[in-house]
């Protein structure tokens, strides 16, 4: 089980007849029960690359390879939920085959289980974003993709969601790619970094986590923080001086 990822290159053709380059080779590949992070400034081409890696996208250069019949969970920065289906509607309409034991542990996991006959609507974007993460769960995704989960929530949900994201990844060996622009999320739950570069993005510099995600204490998490912060400046200095 792996998604292969081998991208030569994308570009966007304006209304005008312009075109850009968006993405430039990108080469990566993932294994079950790991979790990659994509890094990078806004507009490099992140949402772009994951539009093309979960085949919503064919107009690119290059090869994806999931695995046949990958079942895929996704959440995008907007929860993108029916607005007249209740929660417990939204999720059970994404995963049919899902059955109550596995709807109720899920619905607990994210504290949802007050707000399963609420509507969108009536949900605010935390509360929503929750919804959307039970749907991806409830599909027992091999591939799960999220796109900037925890982006404008406080910082407490977002630390409680990101406790919840780590359970659920953990209790399914399934391929995760997440996007974020921070560096905490990225090493509180990654086990594969990839830093990228501005437009056309590129992977600047591909880093693995060796402690393993269960034993990050706050100091561990401290000290890795802290040695990707020196060499991303030992890297800007080299840069100034070449
Ligand atoms: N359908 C499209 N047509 C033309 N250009 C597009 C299209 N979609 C995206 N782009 C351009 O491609 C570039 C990359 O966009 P993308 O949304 O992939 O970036 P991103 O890294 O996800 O950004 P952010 O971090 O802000 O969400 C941007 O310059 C964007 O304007």
């Amino acid at each position: 089980m792996r998604l292969e990822v081998d991208i030569l290159g994308k570009t966007f053709t304006s209304a005008a007849g312009g075109t850009h380059e968006v993405l430039a080779p990108v080469q990566f590949s993932l294994g079950a029960g790991e979790v990659g992070v994509l890094v990078g400034p806004s507009g490099c081409g992140k949402s772009t690359m994951l539009r093309i890696i979960l085949g919503l996208d064919h107009d690119f250069r290059g090869d994806v390879k999931r695995p046949p019949d990958a079942r895929i969970g996704m959440v995008f920065q907007e929860p993108r939920l029916l607005p007249w289906r209740s929660v417990e509607q939204n999720v059970r309409l994404a995963a049919p085959e899902v059955d109550d034991v596995k709807l109720s542990e899920l619905f607990k996991i994210l504290e949802l289980e007050a707000h399963r006959s609420h509507y969108p609507g009536e949900l605010s974007l935390g509360l929503a974003r929750r919804v959307a993460l039970a749907r991806a769960f409830a599909v027992e995704p091999d591939l799960l993709v999220l796109d900037e989960p925890l982006a404008s929530l406080d910082d407490a949900l977002a630390g409680r969601l990101r406790e919840e994201i780590a359970t659920l990844v953990a209790s399914r060996p399934v391929m995760t790619l997440l996007v974020t622009h921070s560096l905490d999320d990225a090493v509180r739950l990654g086990d594969r970094l990839f830093f990228l570069s501005p437009r056309p993005a590129r992977i600047l510099a591909e880093v693995p986590i060796g402690i393993p995600r269960g034993a990050r204490g706050e100091a561990e998490i401290a000290a890795i923080k802290a040695g990707l912060v020196r060499r991303t400046q030992g890297e800007r200095a080299g840069r100034d001086v070449s």
